[in-house]
């Protein structure tokens, strides 16, 4: 029979439910994620550093973990980064029996062994409407130890999950993308070398106007964007160039904040598979997967930029171009893994560019 932890909040409201994973106590920021499917790609997504995770999908298991050590081309096969980043996973009903063609554990096994904890048999909607009601909060999962309360706004989480050094991928290709690592999913580098690309991977906060490369690219990651100032720093250097730049989700908010606006943090964040965009001055709209709690104050952009795409459910910036140089980034995740790929057409589009900046300043 599972043990009983708690799910305790902030303001004091308690939840008794069952332990799976690890028994172990664990704290952060609650969020709600409403995916139906793709929970080891968000459990292994370093944006999650910090938080734990509340699914609303009814069942959640059910189909398994893969195996989180397979590796292609040095990065995870199924996986979005080399471990599990959440502080914790809320679920309503934990599936121990999984069936699917490539799973080999247990997703509460795979849990247990990086020393993660679960609770399971608790009301997620309530949380969730909770979550929406009240705004993301903090909590803490609580086995036999009590914890104390971790925001992990207030740490700089992106140099704890950033690479430590340089890092090539598909080297020697013709045109090289540096790729600011600051919690990148493996998807995007994915998404790059497929395309025939150089991965140049450097730390979040290295100086990369020391090497040769043709295009920019900031990665996705976890906490509050104001504290990667050596990132900012290094970029507003770049925005003095003409060399194309491309950013995702954390990527978007940090350009943003480079080029001299601000962000701000959402109620309760957008986590899901289903977000609508629009690109601005159309009628087309996507279907997005995002994953983020902070956004770009778009009410006052700095001279040059415009929105690239706004959130049809509730007007926030969903990305930032610039009116005359190659520089374009979105706050959602074209990259998805899980979720829609309706928008991957824009590592195309930023690939085209750096192929056009190459050619005339070759
Ligand atoms: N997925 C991300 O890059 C998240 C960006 C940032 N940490 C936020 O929560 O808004």
């Amino acid at each position: 029979m599972d043990k009983t932890v708690k799910l305790v909040f902030q303001d004091g409201l308690e939840i008794e439910g069952k332990s799976f994973g690890a028994y172990t106590s664990a704290a952060g920021e609650v969020v709600f994620n409403t995916a139906l499917v793709g929970y080891n790609e968000s459990l292994t997504d370093p944006s999650y550093k910090g938080q734990i995770m509340v699914m609303t999908a009814p069942m959640i298991g059910n189909y398994g973990v893969p195996d989180d050590k397979a590796m292609i081309e040095s990065i995870e096969t199924w996986m979005e980064s080399n471990k599990i980043q959440v502080t914790g996973l809320v679920v309503s009903y934990y599936a121990d029996d999984y069936s699917h063609w490539n799973a080999i554990q247990k997703l509460g096994a795979w849990l247990e062994i990086q020393n993660i904890p679960g609770i399971y048999g608790v009301d997620t909607r309530m949380i969730t409407k909770k979550l929406r009601d009240q705004g993301s909060t903090l909590g803490k999962i609580v086995a036999d130890t009590d914890v104390e309360f971790y925001n992990p706004d207030l740490d700089n989480l992106v140099d704890q999950v950033s690479c430590k050094e340089v890092i090539r991928y598909n080297e020697g290709a013709d045109v090289k993308i540096v790729l600011v690592d600051c919690g990148v999913k493996n998807n995007i580098i994915r998404c790059f070398v497929d395309r025939g690309v150089e991965v140049v991977r450097v730390p979040w906060d290295y100086d990369y106007s020391t090497l040769e490369y043709d295009g920019l690219f900031i990665s996705n990651g976890p906490g509050d964007p104001a504290l990667c100032v050596p990132t900012i720093n290094n970029i507003k250097e770049s925005l003095k160039e003409d060399k194309p730049i491309f950013g995702i989700c954390l990527g978007n908010q940090l350009v943003s904040l480079a080029a001299g606006a601000s962000t701000f943090k959402l109620k309760y964040g957008h986590r899901s598979h289903n977000q609508p965009v629009q690109l601005v001055g159309t009628k087309k709209c996507f279907i997005t997967s995002q994953n983020h709690g902070f956004a770009v104050d778009d009410s006052k952009l700095p001279e040059g930029f415009k929105t690239f795409f706004t959130n049809l459910n509730d007007g926030t910036c969903e990305g930032i171009r610039h009116e005359s140089k190659p520089f374009f980034t979105v706050q959602f995740h074209p990259e998805a893994m899980g979720g829609p790929v309706d928008t991957e057409y824009l590592f195309d589009e930023f690939i085209e560019e750096v192929k056009k900046y190459k050619s005339a300043n070759a």
